[in-house]
């Protein structure tokens, strides 16, 4: 290619999106990306003894999703609601979840009444104090920190009120064999048009100036062009200089880094345990707690969130740890965390680790807080997130361009629609920009 017009740094939903529209308006794009694939936070693998293609990181639905579902018929890819029982394990005792929160009524009824936001943790100090609430208050900073991978101190209020109003995660239809078949359309569609994807491509400074910028990449390599496209993770962009993964900016630009800490972006780890069978399906000598038609398991352990794949039989057990319990593990070995989970699972089902490990047929734990080229899962909103989002999309000298999830001011950021979609409405202020 001669030099681009455009670099986009980033192959994850918001760059390839943003490549797409950008290579189809007639520019020339190139796509530089860290890893050795494309993706980034969407990673749909295959490989390692699992028996069908499984998530390491997205992997549901969330609300209204127009332009996901207009890729998922550009492909074919039919959409699966989960189904199944929702199980409890609390102090040892295994019931069938009637309701996630009894108070629920109660708690938005407060939340709607609340005159300005503030984070949940003083909300929750104020509005529901003493021992009597005390069980309301330790369910509700679970769910936030669990869910949405917040830290209940600084996680905003009024969003919270939002997304819980709005029926929160009852819902969870999945893509049929991944999010990954719709990103890798989208790359094919960007070389149909003539743009590069460059794999294995680490920037590592991104010098400017009106009108030009010279991204400096791992291997001493350097690109030029007109424009550019960060479409950098938060976690990345929060990233201290000496500090893995961290980008350089020459010049600084000091009011986009404060409001980048602004935002707040929370780990998640993520087990994937693959099983001989669906052992949990009925009760045996070795298995105390059965939960047949298992879908979804809330608990006390120190790994508390489990799900199967149903409607697909597959014996796939995924474990989730989120938010501030996920931070304690940053710097933990994958082994460490899978034996965790395993003692984890022994006390969810009654059983032993000894008996879970020779059941085990395949394994992977995905530390996202650890990876460099992420340094989190995904955004959530703080008190004051509405103005660092203002300051993060308004191009900087019509040169640089920031998108992805965190950017995205709707109600669902940290997802992939948020992606796509603040990765189409910045491709679309930079053609503006062009014209
Ligand atoms: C465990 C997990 C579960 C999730 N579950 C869901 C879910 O169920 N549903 C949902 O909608 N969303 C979910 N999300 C969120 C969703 O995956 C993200 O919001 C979305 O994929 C982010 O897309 P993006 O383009 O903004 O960022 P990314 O996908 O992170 O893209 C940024 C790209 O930049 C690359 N990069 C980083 N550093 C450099 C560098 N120095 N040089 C070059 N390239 C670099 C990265 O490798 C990456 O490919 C989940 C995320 C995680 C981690
Ligand atoms: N299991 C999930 O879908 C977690 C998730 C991804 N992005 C989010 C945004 C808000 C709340 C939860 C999520």
């Amino acid at each position: 290619m001669t030099d681009p017009e455009i670099i986009i740094i980033g192959a994850g939903a918001a760059g390839l999106l943003a490549a797409r529209e950008l290579t189809q308006a007639g520019r020339r794009v190139l796509v530089l990306e860290a890893r050795n694939r494309i993706g980034g936070r969407i990673h749909t693998f295959s490989d390692g003894g699992v028996s069908g293609p499984t998530e390491a990181g997205a992997e549901f639905l969330h609300g209204e999703v127009a332009l996901t579902r207009q890729l998922l018929e550009a492909t074919g890819t039919p959409c699966h609601d989960t189904e199944g029982l929702t199980y409890e394990v609390r102090h040892g005792q295994l019931s069938t979840a009637e309701t996630f929160l009894e108070d629920m009524p109660l708690l938005l009824e407060k939340l709607h009444q609340l005159p300005q936001d503030m984070p949940l943790a003083e909300f929750l100090t104020q509005y529901f104090p003493g021992n009597q609430y005390q069980e309301l208050r330790s369910m509700v900073t679970s769910f936030a920190e669990g869910y949405d991978a917040a830290d209940a101190r600084r996680v905003s209020s009024f969003a919270l009120r939002d997304e819980w109003s709005e029926g929160g995660a009852e819902d969870s239809p999945r893509p049929q064999g991944g999010y990954g078949l719709l990103l890798a359309y989208l790359a094919r569609e960007v070389e149909a048009a003539g743009g590069q994807i460059q794999l294995s491509t680490v920037v590592e400074q991104i010098s400017w100036r009106r009108g030009h910028v010279t991204v400096g990449c791992n291997q001493d390599r350097r690109y030029q062009a007109a424009k550019l496209l960060v479409t950098l993770p938060l976690g990345v962009l929060q990233a201290e200089a000496d500090t893995p993964g961290h980008v350089a900016l020459v010049p600084e630009l000091p009011a986009y880094r404060r409001a980048v800490a602004t935002l707040g972006f929370g780990p998640v780890i993520k087990i994937m345990l693959e099983f001989g069978t669906a052992f949990w399906e009925q009760e045996s000598a070795a298995v105390g707690h059965a939960m047949p038609e298992l879908e979804f398991l809330f608990s006390d352990a120190p790994v508390p969130t489990w799900w199967t794949q149903r409607p697909d039989p597959r014996p796939l057990l995924t474990g989730w740890l989120a938010g501030p319990a996920a931070d304690l593990l940053r710097a933990a070995s994958d082994e460490e965390i899978l034996e965790q989970a395993l003692s984890a699972l022994a006390y969810l089902f009654a059983t032993s680790p000894e008996f879970l490990r020779a059941q085990l047929v395949a394994q992977r734990v995905v530390n996202w807080g650890a990876d460099p080229q992420a340094r989190g899962a995904y955004a959530y909103a703080t008190v004051d997130s509405e103005q660092a989002q203002q300051v993060l999309t308004t191009p900087v000298e019509d040169t640089l361009f920031f998108a992805g999830e965190a950017l995205y001011s709707g109600p669902a950021m940290g997802t992939v629609e948020a992606a796509f979609s603040s990765g189409q409405q910045a491709a679309r202020r930079l053609l503006a920009s062009l014209a």
